[in-house]
């Protein structure tokens, strides 16, 4: 059985300094108590992904992720950041696709793919995100949308690809800081569905943990996380406080 991921998006909060704090005050909290079976996941900032490096060097159980990154080597990119320089600063994990990535930067699945594809080649875990807006959900299109960005997030992978080097994030539009969180029954056939898919799609489609993420909260998260097939969760509001996202790792 692979181990929950819990992952934290802190997205554009904190300072260095807030950031380090909140991860130093979220290791006191989960080092003794952390299960085998669960993982942390960091993804603060790029500003302050060295310090909260600092923070978890030797933690065992907590590993540091880039929020997105650019796929080319170096260059004349100004802004972007590369895979080596989130290697170098201490990631193994990095988001790809993330829904404000896709619907606020407009992102689109040719470039995430080359996206997937350069950050697995470089030694990023990599964690696509994936998810219908409310629309879609509305007109029936759930299966269709996941589907569709499984299908182009993937396409310049080896279908052998290691189970422990890909993760999936389900993320609905519509429950993303909106309070509105998916009900288990709409997790449970969107991560199925997930599932199926990348069963088709990758030799080790099984074993891919599948991570979901929208409003998900200390109340909420241990029904979420037993269900079949969510190996995790990505969690944005919450995760920016250590006493909620420590109760979130530990329920
Ligand atoms: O990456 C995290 C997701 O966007 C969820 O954010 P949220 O927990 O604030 O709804």
């Amino acid at each position: 059985m692979p181990k929950k991921l819990m992952a934290a998006n802190w997205k554009m909060f904190k300072t260095w300094e807030e950031a380090r704090q909140t991860a130093r005050e979220l290791v006191v909290a989960v080092r003794n108590d952390l299960p085998d079976d669960r993982e942390v996941l960091l993804c603060p900032p790029f500003t302050a992904l060295r310090g909260v490096s600092e923070m978890l060097m030797q933690q065992e159980g907590f590993y540091l992720g880039g929020q997105d990154f650019y796929p080319a080597e170096q260059g004349a990119f100004t802004g972007e950041i590369n895979p080596d320089q989130l290697l170098d600063a201490g990631c193994s994990y990095a988001l790809v696709g993330h829904s404000e990535r896709r619907h606020v930067l407009g992102e689109k699945d040719d470039f995430l793919a080359s996206k997937v594809a350069f950050g697995l080649q470089k030694g990023l875990k990599v964690i696509l995100c994936i998810g219908e807006t409310l629309q879609e959900r509305k007109h029936g299109q759930v299966q269709e949308v996941l589907h569709a960005q499984l299908e182009h997030g993937l396409k310049h992978i080896s279908t052998g690809i290691s189970a422990e080097h890909l993760a999936v994030a389900y993320e609905p539009v519509w429950a993303i800081g909106t309070g509105e969180t998916a009900g288990p029954p709409e997790i449970q056939e969107a991560h199925d569905l997930v599932r199926e898919k990348l069963k088709g799609i990758l030799k080790q489609g099984e074993a891919i943990r599948i991570l979901y993420g929208g409003s998900v909260k200390p109340e909420n998260t241990a029904s979420i996380i037993s269900l079949d097939n969510v190996e995790g969760v990505l969690v944005g509001g919450a995760s920016l406080n250590a006493d909620k996202f420590s109760q979130i790792v530990l329920a």
